[in-house]
């Protein structure tokens, strides 16, 4: 099992985190790991991210990545910060290659099959199908698993706690991220681990 496989099979669900101030890192952390969700995905699109993954990645039991992930430039920050994991939206030739070069475990999106198949080229395998909704949806990706049968992928995009489960139903479908876990603004952290523990729960339903 590759190492982004492992990490993909901790939870059900992994939390799309957009954090705009670093105090409220380990707060928002602390609830998703208590409520049953350690792989967190924090997203590089405030000026705080780099802090919030540094702060996230001190606390216990989280397995902290970064997301929105561009470019080499992004990948070597989020590593410096402590990044344990890779996301991209897309796919690109450079920043595949500089992960695989640095060896952090990468899972970059990808929307259909030419996508898929440069990440075939590059050695990759597990993939963010995204926008997931909004690129067809479960039928367009039972239709993409059928000639990628090996390929595991993480859906994101669209996907709430009432559309997860039938997501987490196809056998191509190793886990989904969305960011309905954490809602804007000051965290109520009661709230974000009840959202967690009701997430985490899609495991045995499985
Ligand atoms: O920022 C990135 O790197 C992304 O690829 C996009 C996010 O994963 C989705 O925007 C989350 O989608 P929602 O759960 O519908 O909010």
């Amino acid at each position: 099992m590759s190492e982004i496989d492992r990490i993909m099979c901790l939870s059900p669900v992994i939390p799309v985190l957009v954090v705009q101030d670093a105090a409220h890192a380990r707060p928002i952390a602390e609830a998703l790991v208590a409520g049953g969700l350690r792989v967190l995905e924090v997203t590089l699109r405030t000026e705080a991210a780099l802090d919030v993954i540094a702060e996230m990645a001190k606390v216990e039991g989280a397995v902290v990545g970064a997301g929105t992930v561009l470019n080499e430039a992004d990948l070597d920050a989020s590593i410096e910060a402590g990044a344990e994991f890779i996301v991209s939206p897309g796919l690109t030739d450079g920043l595949a290659k500089a992960a695989i070069a640095r060896r952090i475990p990468f899972l970059p999106g990808i929307a259909n099959s030419s996508d898929i198949m440069r990440g075939l080229d590059l050695g990759l395998d597990r993939f963010k199908f995204f926008p997931a909704e909004a690129s067809g949806g479960i039928k367009a990706l039972k239709a993409l698993s059928a000639p990628f049968g090996r390929i595991r992928f993480c859906p994101t995009g669209g996907i709430d706690l009432e559309r997860a489960p039938q997501w987490l139903d196809l056998p191509s479908v190793r886990c989904v991220g969305g960011s309905w876990l954490v809602p804007p603004g000051v965290p109520d952290v009661a709230e974000i681990r009840q959202r967690a523990t009701a997430a985490a729960k899609l495991a045995t339903v499985r």
